[in-house]
């Protein structure tokens, strides 16, 4: 996982995960021109489901069939492109199947394996990641101080003449502070597991070696003894210059240093995805924001009741307008 999803690896599709991002954008163009009201759960969704497959194995060697039978069809025509030498770029697909054929390594990675890998990378990514997405453009619907202060910000940095680019993100630092604060009122994957290695206490409590424990990330993160107006969406608090409640520079709050903010766990097991994920959450919400004005569906504000499920989504599907603001084509083809 971590090989599969290194810095290097995120880097090396970075043109593929731009066009995905652009395919986006064209569909929700499609509904300002319709006037329709976009689901955006269901689109964001679909776009996190292309930029795992795009990543894992070649666009294009997607036969429909059943995940199985899925799976066989994309493993045996990389074998034989790797073994006719056609592989132009290592996917991900090509750095499991080159590990389970080294016989020295002391992994052994069989076909299943691979198989189970893949199901929990979609299982494990296009969700959490689609569910934060929807949150964070419902608080900021809910916040149209914010909304504005991040518009303003992208416009000001990058402008409305060419589309913002994951190259921006060092520059918007509103940006960063939204989807922080998002993650921290809305962790998709707000219980964490853990087994006692040792006898060992927590505030006093006993805890037998091997018990399994979970860790409540959404009651952390809401701790009033650790964040002021711990219930309300304030991005503000990440901000460097601000007084920041968890005293972390920036750049360290996502990388679980601190126990009061780990919306990607942490040590050997927290999420291999974080930086995917960052990097897709930055430059999708800046984008949407770049590019088009969102009104709500009939009320003047977002319901943001929580919905059943492991990632907490939203209770109702969020349904908005979107209106253009830049000229979409003209945009696209500058990039
Ligand atoms: C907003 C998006 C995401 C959030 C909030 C999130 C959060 C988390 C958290 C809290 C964990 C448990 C960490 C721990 O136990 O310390 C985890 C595990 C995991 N995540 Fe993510 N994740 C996200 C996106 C992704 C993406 C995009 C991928 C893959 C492309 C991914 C792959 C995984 C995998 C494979 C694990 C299991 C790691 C293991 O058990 O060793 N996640 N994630």
């Amino acid at each position: 996982m971590t090989e599969i999803l290194s810095n290097q690896q995120i880097h090396r599709f970075a043109d593929l995960r731009k066009a995905e991002m652009m395919n986006l954008l064209k569909v929700i163009a499609k509904y300002s021109e319709t006037g329709e009201g976009c689901d955006v759960g269901l689109e964001f969704m679909a776009l996190m489901d292309n930029v795992i497959s795009t990543m894992g194995w070649k666009k294009g060697e997607i036969p429909s069939a059943g995940f199985d039978a899925l799976m066989d069809g994309i493993i045996s025509k990389h074998e034989i492109d790797i073994r006719d030498g056609k592989r132009e770029r290592m996917d991900m697909m090509d750095i499991l199947l080159r590990i389970s054929e080294d016989k020295t390594s002391d992994l052994k990675l069989t076909k299943a394996d691979i198989k189970g890998l893949f199901l929990d990378l979609f299982l494990g990514s296009t969700e959490e990641t689609s569910v934060a997405l929807q949150w964070a453009l419902a608080e900021l619907l809910n916040h149209p101080k914010a909304l504005k202060k991040l518009q303003d910000e992208i416009d000001t940095t990058v402008g409305l003449k060419r589309l913002v680019e994951e190259s921006d993100i060092p520059n918007l630092p509103y940006l960063r502070a939204v989807i922080k604060e998002t993650l921290r009122l809305h962790p998709s994957l707000p219980l964490v597991f853990r087994k006692c290695r040792e006898d060992s206490k927590i505030n006093g409590f006993p805890i037998a070696k091997n018990s399994r424990i979970a860790i409540n990330l959404y009651a952390t993160n809401r701790d009033p003894k650790v964040w002021e107006d711990a219930a309300e969406f304030e991005p503000e608090r990440f901000l460097i210059n601000a007084i920041n409640t968890i005293g972390l520079a920036d750049e360290e709050d996502m990388k679980g240093q601190n126990f009061s903010y780990v919306p990607f766990g942490g040590g050997r097991r927290g999420c291999p995805g974080a930086n995917l994920a960052t990097s897709a959450l930055h430059i999708t919400l800046a984008a949407l924001i770049q590019c088009f004005h969102w009104k709500i569906k009939g009320a003047e504000k977002v319901n943001m009741e929580e919905g059943a499920g492991f990632s907490v989504p939203m209770a109702h599907p969020l349904v908005c307008y979107p209106i253009s603001r830049v000229n979409l084509s003209d945009i696209l083809l500058i990039n």
